[in-house]
């Protein structure tokens, strides 16, 4: 059986930076050839058109998809499962999905449409991320603008009215594998670090925080998470089901001049390992103390004439024989982490 798609599910109260990110990361596919599902309701196409127009050979016309028919998490039967299945019915196939979440949807019901037969055998949820707007969040607000999530709301009778914003936010912060602390650019670095930290808190277990300005992130740390995330629904409850509208969109655009220098990444030789599963622990110990993100590359181990693949999300360090080893009997791990990463010390503890 050739092996699953997968999706990313992006998600995130309106205005949080979602397109802004999935567009950088577009922009940065290096080579990857991304389908995007949007779902837009309210602001037909906005969406959809900034990322058409990005130019750029890794985000054709034809793989953006535009979801209208209404909320994702309301319609995933009629509107997300069919367009979904023509995707998957195409010749020439992505590489990899995106699924831009609409403002107040959430990720839940959506991740659960992955185990839709004809579905679940072809595609599987790589990792949901949740984009949160840093300064609104540390304002205790959440979203920048209350007034328009709110008129939105109040434009549908079936929505639930009395959650809070902050319950909403939960039930994202619940989903995710991996939460983005966007506009950073609008926080002090000590509000961002408290942020971090306290979302940290509240997460599942192994979930990554990453802070950062304008959605920039290396297309390595956001894709390839590897969760499967359809399959262990019942640890990101749901607090909520509800109906909403979309949002509207927000139209300040502030001029920024970020390095691409919040993240960091060199690459680590070391002669053959002896022992796969010893190695592996040890490249989950040099993960722990040393607040890496991603780690992937390939091992040479002794006797074995394939090589180990190694690919770490967190602290969960995935090891497999995939192939025979071609060229020297080394191994080399690329180490990705926020700057500041003491590469001596990990090039140190790994060897
Ligand atoms: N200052 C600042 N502005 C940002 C940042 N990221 C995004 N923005 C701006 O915030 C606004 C909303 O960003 P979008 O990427 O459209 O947000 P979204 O989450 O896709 O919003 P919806 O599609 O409305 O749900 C845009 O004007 C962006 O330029 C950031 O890191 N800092």
């Amino acid at each position: 059986m050739p092996a699953k798609i997968p999706a990313t599910v992006v998600t995130g109260f309106l205005g949080a930076g979602k397109t802004t990110l999935i567009r950088h990361m577009l922009q940065n596919a290096k080579g990857k050839r991304i389908a995007l599902i949007i779902n837009e309701f309210g602001d037909l196409g906005v969406d959809g058109d900034i990322l058409k127009g990005c130019g750029n050979e890794t985000c054709r016309e034809e793989d953006v998809v535009e979801l209208s028919n209404g909320c994702i998490c309301c319609t995933v039967a009629d509107d997300f499962i069919p367009t979904m299945e023509k995707l998957l019915a195409r010749e020439d196939k992505p590489d990899h999905i995106v699924i831009e979440t609409s403002g107040l949807a959430l990720p839940q019901p959506l991740v659960r449409a992955f185990n839709w037969p004809g579905i679940s055998t072809k595609v599987t949820v790589d990792g949901v991320v949740t984009v949160v707007d840093g300064r609104a969040v540390q304002d205790g607000q959440f979203a920048h603008d209350v007034a328009a999530v709110d008129a939105q709301r109040a434009q549908d009778e079936n929505l639930d009215h009395e959650t809070p914003l902050s319950e909403l936010f939960e039930d994202q912060i619940a989903c995710a594998d991996m939460i983005v602390v966007n506009k950073t650019d609008l926080l002090e670095a000590p509000e961002a670090d408290d942020l971090t930290e306290r979302l940290k808190s509240t997460c599942r277990p192994g979930v990554q925080v990453v802070k950062t300005a304008m959605g920039v992130l290396p297309v390595d740390v956001l894709l390839g998470q590897g969760i499967g995330a359809e399959n262990n629904l019942q640890s990101r409850h749901e607090v909520h089901h509800h109906h909403h509208h979309e949002d509207d969109h927000d139209d300040h655009n502030h001029e920024h001049d970020h390095g691409h220098d919040e993240f960091q990444s060199f690459v680590v030789t070391r002669p053959e390992i002896s022992d796969a599963k010893a190695f592996a622990d040890q490249v989950a110990d040099v993960i722990r103390s040393h607040n890496i993100l991603r780690l992937k590359g390939f091992a040479a181990v002794s006797g074995k004439p394939m090589r180990l693949t190694l690919q770490a999300v967190g602290p969960r360090v995935d090891t497999y024989f995939d192939g025979p080893l071609t060229g020297p009997r080394e191994t080399r791990l690329v180490v990705i982490g926020e700057t500041g990463l003491d590469a001596e010390a990990i090039t140190r503890a790994l060897q």
